[in-house]
Order: C-alpha cells, then sequence, then structure tokens
C-alpha cells in the first residue's frame, strides 16, 4: 500500500530544562530513540482514522464531519506562527473529553488542530489512516510529545507538498482521494505524496555528531523546510504542553547537540555544536510517569511566588549548561580525568538546583543513590517529577562495570540502558530493495 514513513528523536537535556522555559540557555542532544509516523491511503476512502497504540488511542471521523467541524475557521486565521486558541476550544468540544483534561486526550486534539492547519488545503479534506508508535517511553522526559508532533507536522507538510519543492521529486506513491470530485464524475483524485527527495549537500542539515551516520544521511531536508516543520511542532507542543519552551521541537526536528535559548520576542536562539564528542551515556528510567504541563505549571507558580529566589536558580541553571558547553568543546579535543570530573560535578550541583525548585521525586533520589555507591553522579532529564535521569559514562567503562548497575537498579524496579547521542533529527524513510531503510527500528505496532 502507499504510505508514508517519517520518524522524529526523542531528546535528552544535559543542562537547562526548567530555566529554558524563563528564557536562559539549555544544552541538550537527540536520542537513538524516535517516534515513526504512518500514514497510508484510507481504504474507506472518506475516513479519517488515528492510531495511536503507546496509548491506547483509535479514532475515525468521516471527513464530512470535520468539514462540518471546521466550517466556520477562516484560512487567514491559520498560522504556524501562533496558536489560534478559538480553533482548540472548537476541537476540544468536538472532542468531548470535556472536564478533566488529560495530557493523552490533548494528542487528539493536537492531530485535528494539525490536520485542519496543515493537511487541509484549498477546502479539500483528505481521507487516510495515520499511525504514530514510538520506540520513547511515553511521559518519562525524554521528548516523546515533541517526536510526536515533529514527525505528524513532517508527514502532513509532505502530503500536502509544502516543503521545499525543489528537493522533493514528485513521482513516487500515490494516495487515493475521492473526495474532491473532478468535472461531473465521482472520480478518483489521485494526490501524490512526495516520498523521494532529493540530496542537496549545500543546505542540508549539519550532523554534529559522529554517531548515527546512516541517520544522517537520510536526512536531506533544506534548513527552509526544516524551520516550517520546527514552527508548526511548535504549535502542537504548545497544544500538549502549554507554555513549552520549544526546545524538544528543535532538537527533534533538527538532531545532533544544541544550544537553545528561547527570547522573549522573536525567534529563539539555536545554536548547532560542532564536532563534539563521542560521550557515553546511561539512561535510567524510574518508571514513574508524569506530566511536563503540570510540572511546567508547579515551577510558574513556585516562581511566581518567590522571584527573587527562583531568578538566581535559574540563572545558576544556565551557568551549568554554559559551563558543561565548554567543557564539552575541550573535550572534543582529548578526554581527560579533570575535564569528565567537572562534567560529573556540575551535574551533581544541577540536581541539587532541580530539587530546590521542587521537581525531584523519590525514586529519582533512590537512583542517585544507587549510583553514588558505584561512583557516578546523575541527574533527571526532561521535566522530572519521575520520568527519566542520566550518567555520563567514561570511555572505559567496562561491560561488567555496567552490568552490575544494570543489576543494582533493576532491583529497585528501575530500567536502564546505554544509549547513543546526537543522531539525525526529522527522516523520511524511503524504501530500498523493498525494504525501508532502518525499518528493524521500527516499532512492531507500526505495522499491525
Ligand atoms: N507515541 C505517541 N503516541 C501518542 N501520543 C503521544 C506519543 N508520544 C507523545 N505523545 C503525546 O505526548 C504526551 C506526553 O508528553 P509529555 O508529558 O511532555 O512527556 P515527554 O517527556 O515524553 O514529552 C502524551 O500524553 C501524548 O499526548
Ligand atoms: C521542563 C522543560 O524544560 C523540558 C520538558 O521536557 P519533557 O517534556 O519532560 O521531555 C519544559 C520545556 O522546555 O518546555
Amino acid at each position: 500500500m502507499d504510505e508514508i514513513i517519517v520518524s522524529a528523536p526523542g531528546k535528552l537535556i544535559l543542562h537547562g530544562e526548567h530555566a529554558v522555559v524563563y528564557g536562559k540557555v539549555a544544552l541538550a542532544t537527540s536520542l537513538n530513540l524516535r517516534s515513526y509516523l504512518r500514514l497510508t491511503s484510507s481504504v474507506d476512502e472518506d475516513n479519517v482514522s488515528l492510531s495511536l497504540p503507546d496509548i491506547n488511542i483509535k479514532k475515525t471521523w468521516t471527513t464530512e464531519s470535520l468539514q462540518n467541524l471546521f466550517k466556520d475557521v477562516h484560512v487567514d486565521e491559520i498560522s504556524q506562527n501562533c496558536l489560534n486558541e478559538s480553533l482548540v476550544d472548537v476541537i476540544k468540544e468536538f472532542t468531548e473529553f470535556k472536564d478533566e483534561w488529560t495530557t493523552r486526550d490533548l494528542a487528539i486534539v493536537s492531530f485535528l488542530y494539525m490536520y485542519r492547519c496543515i493537511a487541509v488545503t484549498d477546502g479539500h479534506y483528505p481521507a487516510f489512516n495515520l499511525k504514530i508508535a514510538s520506540s520513547l517511553p511515553i511521559s518519562a522526559g525524554l521528548g516523546s510529545s515533541a517526536a510526536f508532533s515533529v514527525a505528524m507536522a513532517t508527514a502532513f507538510l509532505i502530503l500536502t507538498k509544502k516543503l521545499n519543492a525543489e528537493n522533493i521529486k514528485h513521482n513516487t506513491t500515490e494516495i487515493i482521494d475521492i473526495t474532491e470530485n473532478n468535472d461531473d464524475t465521482p472520480s478518483q483524485k489521485k494526490l501524490k505524496l512526495d516520498t523521494e527527495f532529493v540530496k542537496k549537500s549545500s543546505n542540508s542539515v549539519k550532523i554534529s555528531s559522529k554517531q548515527d551516520d546512516d541517520h544522517a544521511n537520510r536526512n536531506h531536508f533544506s534548513d527552509q523546510d526544516l524551520d516550517l516543520i520546527n514552527q508548526w511542532a511548535f504549535i502542537s507542543e504548545k497544544i500538549i504542553h502549554g507554555t513549552p519552551s520549544g526546545v524538544d521541537n528543535s532538537l527533534s526536528t533538527n538532531g545532533g547537540f544544541i544550544t537553545y535559548q528561547k527570547k522573549l520576542q522573536g525567534v529563539p536562539k539555536i545554536e548547532k555544536l560542532q564536532g563534539v564528542p563521542n560521550i557515553r551515556v546511561l539512561l535510567i528510567n524510574s518508571m514513574v510517569p508524569r506530566s511536563t504541563k503540570a510540572l511546567v505549571a508547579g515551577v510558574r507558580q513556585k516562581y511566581d511566588k518567590f522571584p527573587s529566589v527562583f531568578g538566581p536558580i535559574m540563572d545558576s541553571i544556565e551557568s551549568t549548561s554554559l559551563q558543561s558547553k565548554k567543557i564539552l568543546e575541550q573535550l572534543a579535543m582529548t578526554e581527560t580525568p579533570e575535564l569528565m570530573k567537572s562534567l560529573e560535578e556540575l551535574i551533581k550541583i544541577n540536581r541539587c538546583l532541580l530539587d530546590a525548585i521542587g521537581v525531584g521525586h523519590k525514586d529519582l533520589d533512590q537512583i542517585y543513590r544507587v549510583l553514588q555507591t558505584h561512583g557516578l553522579p546523575c541527574k533527571l532529564t526532561g521535566a522530572g517529577g519521575g520520568g527519566c535521569a542520566f550518567a555520563i559514562l567514561r570511555q572505559d567503562t567496562s561491560e561488567d562495570f555496567l552490568k552490575e548497575i544494570t543489576k543494582d537498579l533493576s532491583s529497585h524496579g528501575y530500567q536502564c540502558w546505554e544509549t547513543s547521542i546526537g543522531g539525525a533529527g526529522v527522516t523520511i524513510h524511503k524504501k530500498a530493495d523493498g525494504q525501508y531503510q532502518n525499518e528493524a527500528q521500527f516499532p512492531k505496532t507500526l505495522f499491525d
């Protein structure tokens, strides 16, 4: 069957979570865990179907019902630059989760919003099946919502040919769409899907890490395409999160290593770091689910109550980002015990700062204690309140040492694994020899 498959990575914030919401610099990198989106032509050609197996959601709407829903929305009210709150309200009313809004429900609102704003063009409502399945743990601080948003924005932009035309060959797969009749025949209009991208090395995104070269080779978006994807993904993040800083979607779009700073006015400052060393990272999942939206709102409340206390803490968190960035740059030359020690010290310091703003959790404390007995400092990553923590491993860390740590952590019910970082951002998976590139990494549920 004709299809589009795209994927977008999760992220690891090394330093700067929460502070980044207040305009401070964050230091972050992409993960090798990704969310995969598969868009196929609809068997029942009047339907739009959404399948989100990771959060147990399956929904189908007729294109006619969606047309009715959005009949009063004017094109000039739609833009990737700002969230249309009244459109969100219309969708919330329609989806019937009227009282208790969970983040999970907001995935549907975000889908319908993006469908209307990107997939509908010239009053034409396309029918299709869309599925998103992730190898990322959801709501664990690794940016699953951003990966979800980036993958969705990209697929809709491809579907409607809104990405840089120079980059796209219009000769590949096709999807059947019967909602628009040509002449008097109840005909099927064939909508071309642009799944073949021509390599354009002059403006393709630069991957700063030495790792994950196969991902890097698949990424041929222009900077302009990436900006458009990122802008739309940010809108989706706003629906799911409320007040995101934009660091997660920027990283999921671009991949690699970045420093990110939100500006109160104007575009955020994103610096792509080049030549970052091949650092080893251990990820630990506390298995405690939490909501970024609730945690960010909780910090905001306390910040507003005690600005003179929270302001300097946010400044200090920013300093951990900036100092660590400098160390990473030095590490690119050579790994010395002193530099590794400084990186570890900053991790310990920031962990205390994050505790001070109230985003710790007793299971995270337990993880810190277990790793400390092995001499490994670690900190939470993402919004905290549970979710994931990470530790940086020295290059000579042995397998036996890692096995011991894993055993210790799993005896407390925590998962841990070494992960590779700095890989490619949003990627289109093309078929070669009857197989998709990196198909082995796709979650099984993508094809169920
Ligand atoms: N694979 C997915 N399928 C469906 N929804 C997803 C998926 N990944 C993320 N989401 C959306 O993002 C939300 C999780 O976002 P959040 O709480 O910020 O956690 P994270 O730290 O993983 O980004 C989910 O509740 C859902 O709305
Ligand atoms: C806490 C914060 O800095 C990061 C949240 O990351 P995550 O959603 O927990 O993956 C919020 C933000 O940057 O929007």
